[in-house]
């Protein structure tokens, strides 16, 4: 809908609801076992409002297999729902490379993983700003889906650049990866700072996601290295391509 203002396109959040249900059963299959996962997490989990919807998971198969991928990097495991997600896209002979901080949560995604015969994710415990250095190798990755800590994605950013030079002989990144950030709007508290919902355990904790997310949106923005569409759906899902 051309220059449709995205809060006229739906006037109710009814009609809202009803149109992602449409567009979920218009939208290709997720596979049973993800499927399944998604449900179960969030039947038993209190913290499963940190999952990607099983909608924006087709979005990642369709972009991996459109832009050819077959390794990425999720950073932000959690339980490993996001992971499983990318390890169907990629295929077995792919590679999934998840970093989680918490080892608590990196034991049931690797259990999970090991329980439905799912071998191709790779999981490294500890902050994900060590972790990422030490992933550069022969073979560079094709995808990076940012979803951990929203105050140092300008930094997590910042090293995927640095590490992926186009003079370099190893690189992170081949050119023209692709990176999908995730909740880059904050519940609309990016656009509108005068919002005063609050989801946050402290202020101090909102004030420094909010204010790394206006970096983080600002850089790929500006950045003549990269390519960015940011889409009001969900979250915020911001579509990065790494031009060189
Ligand atoms: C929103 S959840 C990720 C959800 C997951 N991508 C999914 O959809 O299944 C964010 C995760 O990032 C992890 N995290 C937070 N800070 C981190 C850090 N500095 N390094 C690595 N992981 C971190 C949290 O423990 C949490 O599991």
């Amino acid at each position: 809908m051309k220059n449709a203002e995205i809060s006229t396109i739906y006037s109710t959040p009814d009609l809202a609801g009803k149109s992602h249900a449409y567009a979920e059963g218009h939208s290709m299959q997720l596979p049973r076992h993800i499927t399944e996962y998604h449900a179960a997490i969030s039947a038993e989990r209190n913290d499963s409002l940190m999952l990607t919807s099983n909608l924006q998971s087709r979005l990642h198969i369709f972009l991996a297999r459109a832009f050819g991928v077959k390794r990425v990097i999720d950073v932000g495991l959690f339980v490993g729902y996001s992971a499983m997600v990318w390890a169907h896209a990629v295929g077995p002979d792919g590679l999934v490379t998840g970093l989680e901080i918490s080892d608590e949560y990196e034991r049931v995604a690797r259990n999970a993983f090991v329980t439905r015969g799912i071998n191709n994710v790779q999981t490294v415990v500890g902050d994900a700003g060590k972790s990422i250095p030490t992933l550069v190798s022969e073979t560079p990755y094709d995808a990076v889906f940012l979803d951990a800590n929203k105050e140092a994605y300008p930094d997590y950013l910042a090293q995927l650049l640095s590490l992926s030079k186009p003079e370099s002989k190893q690189r992170l990144l081949r050119p023209g990866a692709l990176i999908i950030a995730d909740n880059v709007l904050r519940w609309g508290h990016i656009p509108d700072p005068s919002l005063t919902t609050s989801y946050w355990a402290s202020e101090e904790l909102k004030n420094k996601e909010l204010e790394g997310l206006r970096r983080f949106n600002d850089t790929c923005a500006a950045d003549p290295r990269l390519e960015v569409v940011m889409l009001p759906v969900w979250d915020g899902v911001s579509l990065i391509r790494l031009l060189d």
